[in-house]
């Protein structure tokens, strides 16, 4: 059994979380340069909570600019065992309405402008991503939002884009048409491939804001149609935050999924060839294996 830490990490809208005890602002350095805020540390009922605005308090960071390996690595070297993402995203589906949560089990990477990898030269790996997301950790968290008044739709592929401006409606009703996706947002890649390789289990909540573009009865999506949304979805969050610690235990069985052992076999890079310089930058996030 390992001791549990729920790191939540918040997107637009979610900058703090309330309700915690013992408090603390926690400043963490990484090898991948500094995460993007210090983090919220605390305990909910006995349930060990780390918080992180992905975009820092304040939104300062833009999609391209949020440091995802700092982030993962500072969670994972807090002791951080599983990682609930929370953003905002435009929906694709017309029943996954403004206001409602989606689950999500499945992503499109479209990013191009990121570092997507802890591994590289000196030490390569290659973890499996056929199932992205934590299917224990998403049920839970479903679970959470639901007793928290949201609407839940548990499923849903998630296109990620490079951003900073939102899709033409060329690649808005591409997306939606002919690639399957439920929702898209600009942020939970390479999140989500990093925190595997940092093995640690991940689920995220997809909080719809708008239709994107492809819509005929609504406008093009804004940023302030969405900052109106996001004020409603990010209470909801909070609550769904305060059902955890009912839900999950402070101690945590070995995921049945493998998160927690996705480096097991990944790795290929001969031991005697592996770059000491390179260990080292990978104690937190691959220290079990190494
Ligand atoms: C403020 S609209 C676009 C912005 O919102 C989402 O951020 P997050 O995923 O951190 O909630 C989206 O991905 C964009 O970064
Ligand atoms: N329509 C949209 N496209 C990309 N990111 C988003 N975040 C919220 N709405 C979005």
């Amino acid at each position: 059994m390992t001791e549990r830490m729920v790191a939540i990490i918040g997107g637009s809208g979610l900058y703090d979380i309330d309700g915690l005890e013992q408090v603390e602002w926690v400043t963490v350095k990484t090898p991948w340069g500094d995460p993007s805020d210090a983090i919220l540390t605390g305990t909910l009922q006995g349930l060990k909570l780390a918080f992180l605005p992905r975009h820092g308090r304040g939104h300062v960071l833009d999609p391209s600019s949020v440091p995802y390996r700092a982030n993962i690595d500072a969670l994972k070297r807090l002791g951080a065992t599983d990682v609930i993402s929370m953003s905002a995203c435009g929906s694709f589906r017309e029943e996954m309405a403004p206001g409602d949560f989606v689950i999500v089990d499945q992503f499109i990477d479209r990013t191009f402008a990121r570092d997507k990898s802890f591994f590289g030269p000196g030490c390569v790996a290659h973890v499996s991503l056929a199932h992205p997301t934590c299917a224990r950790l998403a049920a839970t968290v479903g679970d959470a939002a639901e007793q928290a008044g949201a609407t839940v739709h548990r499923g849903g592929t998630y296109l990620a884009m490079e951003g900073p401006q939102f899709s033409t409606l060329a690649e808005s009703n591409m997306y939606r048409d002919h690639w399957g996706a439920h929702v898209i947002g600009m942020t939970n890649m390479p999140e989500a491939k990093l925190a595997r390789e940092a093995e640690l289990c991940y689920a995220s909540v997809a909080m719809v804001t708008d239709y994107d573009c492809w819509h005929p009865d609504h406008d093009a999506v804004a940023v302030s149609d969405i900052i109106r949304t996001l004020t409603g979805n990010a209470e909801k969050a909070r609550r769904a935050i305060a059902h955890l610690p009912a839900l999950l235990d402070p101690g945590r069985p070995p995921c049945p999924h493998g998160c927690d052992r996705a480096l097991d076999t990944a790795m290929i890079t001969a031991p005697d060839k592996r770059d000491p310089a390179v260990l080292a930058r990978l104690d937190a996030v691959a220290g079990r294996v190494l």
